[in-house]
């Protein structure tokens, strides 16, 4: 019996060893993979394309998402296009456009589902009789754009509302959902792992401060095209007036004096044909710019300019790119720089201590 208490405690006591040097690996591996973590703050105003890079980026280097996470986007998806209905239906009643079935009214008021068809309908026979290519435009409102008739409209519809849809990667980084709070997304591999994505509503910035702790670098998204909005939350305040306001309160907080700035300069893609098509010229709602009207390029980097000007430190450079959020090989370019110039002034930290 003896034998057997002094068997059972030897066999205790190798594994115990085997679990702590496994421990003590694991905190070794912990150790050196916090050594390589870069975080990275992505911060602007509302509606710019932060949730959409931090998804692409995401999709780009961490596997995509899986089928659950693809699934519970569903109900988002749906919202949205829900949303986006309305606001056409809107824009016709302010505009005094007619459906083109009057019996589509009657399905508004049930439930998603029923809500869905009927509007479907009146999308359908007003794009397929290519009745619709109206310009929408309100004093009241800040929204003015084109319905153009498109196959790959009507496609993408009937698609998203067959019952067994599953979102794709594609409609994941279309879709807008509400950022709540301070999400934390872990995400493995080379550099960086931890991306903060954070609500730009005015109410949620004081959270912000919470998430500065070794921030390596910001950054801070801009929607190119928001020059003639307004934002949703205050009609009477310009969306790129704003997101200028909070880069600049960011450049001169003590708590980023040390941290890269880098800009990106996103949705270029609605940007060139707002400067192209829609004739709502960027001269008339900055006097600053001199450009042609038609000038893409030029108008680009006289609101890039803008922002590079809000930095109020001289030692620290302030960076910018150009982006598509919904373009993975716009998105996956900027950040190869993005993660070079992290690097690069880390070296050069190193060298001057
Ligand atoms: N066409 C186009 N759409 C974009 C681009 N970037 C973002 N979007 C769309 O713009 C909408 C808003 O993008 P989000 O990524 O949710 O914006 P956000 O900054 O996280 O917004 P909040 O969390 O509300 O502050 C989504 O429908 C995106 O698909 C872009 O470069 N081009
Ligand atoms: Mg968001």
């Amino acid at each position: 019996m003896g034998m057997c208490l002094h068997k059972d405690v030897a066999e205790e006591h190798k594994k115990a060893k085997v679990q702590s040097s496994k421990m003590e690996r694991d905190l070794h591996k912990h150790a050196s993979m916090e050594n390589n973590v870069v975080k990275i703050l992505t911060l602007g105003a509302p509606e710019t394309g932060k949730s959409t890079i931090v998804k692409q980026i995401k999709i780009i280097h961490n596997h995509g998402f899986s089928k659950q996470e693809l699934i519970s986007f569903k109900p988002a998806v749906l919202d949205n296009l829900l949303t986006s209905m309305k606001t056409v239906l809107q824009g016709m009643g302010t505009l005094r456009i007619n459906l083109a079935n009057k019996q589509n009214k009657c399905g508004i008021c049930f439930n998603k589902w029923h809500y869905c068809f009927p509007l479907c309908d009146l999308i359908q026979t007003k794009f397929w009789q290519k009745t619709v290519t109206c310009s929408l435009k309100s004093k009241s409102c800040s929204f003015s754009f084109v319905l153009f008739p498109s196959s790959s409209f009507f496609e993408n519809m009937s698609r998203i509302i067959a019952p067994n849809y599953i979102p794709t990667d594609a409609d994941v980084l279309r879709v807008r959902v509400r950022t709540c709070g301070i999400i934390e997304t872990q995400f493995q591999f080379f550099l960086v792992d931890r991306l903060y994505d954070v609500r730009g509503q005015q109410s949620e910035r004081r959270k912000w401060l919470s998430c500065f702790e070794g921030i390596q670098a910001v950054v801070f998204v801009v929607a190119l095209n928001s020059y003639d909005m307004t934002l949703l939350e205050d009609p009477s305040v310009n969306r790129l007036q704003e997101s200028l306001e909070l880069f600049s309160s960011i450049c001169i907080h003590t708590v980023f004096q040390q941290t890269t700035m880098i800009l990106f300069m996103n949705k270029t893609d609605l940007f060139r044909e707002k400067i192209l098509k829609s004739g709502r010229h960027l001269r008339l709602y900055h006097s600053s710019y001199k450009g042609a009207d038609g000038d893409v390029d030029a108008a680009a980097h006289n609101i890039t300019a803008m922002f590079s000007a809000c930095n109020s430190n001289p030692d620290r450079p302030v960076y910018h790119h150009f982006t598509t959020a919904i373009d993975a090989t716009s998105v996956r370019v900027a950040f190869h720089v993005v993660v070079d110039q992290i690097m690069r002034g880390n070296l050069e930290a190193v060298q001057l201590v």
